[in-house]
């Protein structure tokens, strides 16, 4: 699982069926190679940031339409091509990617990724009132897109019960096709 969604999913907490709330498991701490291995495939990612990060918002809102009520400016669109144009979109879309990169270029100051995850959370907890379940939704998009994507750097493999980026096969990624 990618560190930047793992720790996304860290801060949010879980309602249980009997209502109670939950919070997740604390991850344990990365290792300097496990660090240096999501960096380096984010930056592969994040090479691309704008192509990415505008076709996992649209994948995001075309399959989660209520998630769109949030965005004043295309909440009444269906068309995946109009979303893709929407001026709005493309901007949450480059701030998404650019939060998600200043986490990864963090991952050894946790004080830093805290103070951002927090900026994060209470912006949209209370100023645009978004419900905590969609981050949990937008991240298993992010995840789904990444490895359509990017299957040499988001491999399958568990890693605390979800996916992670991974260094394996990079050579793989050699002359394949870039997004968009
Ligand atoms: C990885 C997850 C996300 C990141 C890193 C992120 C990041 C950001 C940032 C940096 C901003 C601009 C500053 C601010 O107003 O707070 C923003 C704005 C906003 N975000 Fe997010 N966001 C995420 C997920 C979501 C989700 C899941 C929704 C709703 C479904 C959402 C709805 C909004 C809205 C409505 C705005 C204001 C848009 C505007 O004024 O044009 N965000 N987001």
């Amino acid at each position: 699982m990618c560190s930047a969604h793992y720790t996304l999913c860290f801060q949010m907490e879980r309602t249980q069926g009997d209502g109670e709330v939950d919070h997740l498991e604390r991850p344990s701490p990365l290792t300097d190679k496990e660090r240096v291995m999501i960096q380096d495939s984010w930056g592969k990612v994040y090479q691309n940031c704008d192509d990415v990060g505008v076709a996992i918002l649209v994948r995001f809102f075309v399959n989660f339409p209520s998630s769109k009520q949030f965005f004043n400016q295309f909440k009444h669109i269906e068309d995946a091509e109009e979303l893709e144009k929407s001026a709005q979109l493309r901007k949450h879309a480059r701030r998404v990617m650019n939060a998600i990169n200043t986490l990864v270029e963090n991952l050894d100051n946790s004080d830093k990724m805290a103070s951002v995850l927090k900026l994060v959370a209470k912006a949209h907890a209370l100023q645009h009132k978004v419900e905590p379940v969609y981050f949990k939704i937008l991240s298993g998009v992010i995840l789904e897109v990444l490895g359509e994507e990017y299957p040499e750097v988001v491999t399958p493999e568990p890693f605390n019960g979800g996916r992670r980026f991974s260094a394996l096969n990079h050579q793989r990624s050699q002359g394949r096709r870039s997004l968009g």
